[in-house]
């Protein structure tokens, strides 16, 4: 296998919006967790995105984790090394968007390193260097509240700054309007006084497109979907991958039952859960009792089970920006954090050794801590639910086959748990 393309994401959620995107685009995706065991059997593919949970972890162990991804991508033939970030640039001052990039692009030798999360299917869009969610600049928007990384800073020049060692330029939307020879030419500009990194603005799909046939020349670029559909579109245009179809993990129904967990305490995954509570039955579990009591987990479990048989269920420990504070004041923020989500993979495990066979959970550090606990290898990607949150199937799994959405906190429609479970037979 020759890889067109190689990512590292920096979470689950993140990689499978990647492999939505770039399966969309036409090139053949799978993903996988963590770098694939030799033994694991992956179909033939354009692209390969390595999930990592690496974006609230500490920064050493997110640059070695990376540099082994990255490793083992360009072992089988990746020219190109996408780093998948959040289209909300999650992350503090202490990384690991910064180190990572540093390290990646230290180890291809790359003078300067593309950077954008852009995404304008989701409202992501760049200007003069500022990220914007929707209408609203980043540090007005939720993501100023995250529970784990929150965003007070919406100029990327100066968040990415903060966390590399080079120095951070702007390639700014005027220039990339004028097309890839320009962008080109200010990047080498920018190179030439010894920068390092350069956000580019993007607000359309169209100046993705541009971004992308300058980036495949590259080694290495930074960013979120918007510049992975980039690229798969350059690969496409320029004939280095041939289109295909559209996705490569439809299959067949699973059956089995079905089970939705919320760990995430965005604003949207708030509203979907509030939406879902008249279609289906939802525990909130009571996060202190996760924190200081392990009778929760049991708890949940008990109002679960009996209830299977009968139809789909969601557990959510999420709440408002006030609680999460208030709960974060009393224990701390990691390890609030890390309880609740080793929590949601205990419930996981449990259902799943229920019967469970079609899970959702929304949050993408939550879809890291259950994805691992059930050990699953790989996901082919299916159908698409929402935009960024592909049906996955999951590909080695012990439980055998089973299919997944692992939902971004920020993404998907009011009505976002009944539409995945339409999907997702
Ligand atoms: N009620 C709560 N209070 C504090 N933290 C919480 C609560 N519920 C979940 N969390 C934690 O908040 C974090 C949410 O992050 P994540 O799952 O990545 O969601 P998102 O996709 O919205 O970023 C996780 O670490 C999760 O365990
Ligand atoms: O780019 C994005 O916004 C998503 O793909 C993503 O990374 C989601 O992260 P979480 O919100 O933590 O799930």
């Amino acid at each position: 296998m020759t890889l067109a393309l190689g990512c590292i994401a920096d979470d689950y959620t993140g990689a499978s919006d990647l492999a939505n995107t770039l399966t969309r685009a036409g090139l053949r995706t799978v993903q996988t967790i963590g770098v694939p065991a030799d033994d694991l059997e992956l179909p033939e593919v354009d692209a390969v995105v390595v999930s990592l949970k690496s974006r609230s972890i500490e920064a050493g162990l997110a640059v070695a984790r990376s540099r082994a991804a990255e490793k083992w991508l360009r072992g089988r033939g990746a020219g190109h090394v996408m780093f998948k970030i959040c289209s909300t640039f999650d992350s503090t001052d202490a990384g690991n968007i910064g180190p990572v990039m540093d390290a990646l692009r230290a180890d291809c030798g790359e003078a300067i390193v593309l950077v954008t999360p852009a995404f304008p299917e989701t409202g992501r869009t760049v200007y003069q260097g500022n990220l914007f969610v929707g209408a609203v600049p980043l540090n007005e928007s939720p993501l100023k509240d995250h529970p784990l990384n929150p965003m007070r800073d919406s100029n990327l020049v100066r968040v990415l700054a903060r966390q590399s060692k080079t120095q951070v330029g702007l390639v700014d939307l005027p220039t990339v309007t004028r097309g890839a020879e320009a962008v080109r030419a200010r990047l080498a500009d920018l190179a030439g006084k010894g920068i390092g990194a350069a956000i580019i603005d993007a607000v359309f799909d169209r100046d993705l497109e541009t971004v992308g046939l300058v980036a495949a020349r590259h080694r290495l670029s930074v960013g979120a979907s918007g510049i992975g559909l980039g690229l798969a579109r350059a690969l496409v245009s320029t004939g280095k991958v041939r289109s295909a179809a559209a996705s490569n993990g439809q299959g067949t129904a699973v059956g089995g039952a079905a089970a939705c967990l919320a760990g995430s305490c965005s604003q949207a995954t708030l509203q979907q859960i509030a939406r879902a509570e008249s279609v289906i039955p939802v525990l909130r579990l009571d996060p202190d009792r996760v924190l200081t009591d392990n009778g929760e987990v049991e708890r949940a479990l008990a109002w679960a089970r009996p209830r299977l048989a009968e139809g789909p269920v969601l557990i959510a420990s999420s709440s408002t920006p006030d609680q999460v504070a208030a709960l974060q004041a009393r224990h701390g923020r990691d390890a609030a954090g890390h309880a609740i989500e080793q929590a949601m993979a205990d419930i996981a495990e449990s259902l799943v050794k229920s019967g469970v066979r079609r899970l959702i959970v929304a949050g993408g550090e939550t879809s890291g801590a259950v994805v691992d606990r059930l050990g699953i290898p790989g996901f082919l990607v299916g159908a698409e639910i929402a935009a960024g949150v592909p049906v996955l199937r999951a590909v080695g799994a012990d439980a055998g086959d089973m299919l997944l959405a692992l939902k971004s906190g920020n993404f998907g429609g009011p009505e976002f748990f009944a539409d995945a479970l339409g999907l997702m037979r």
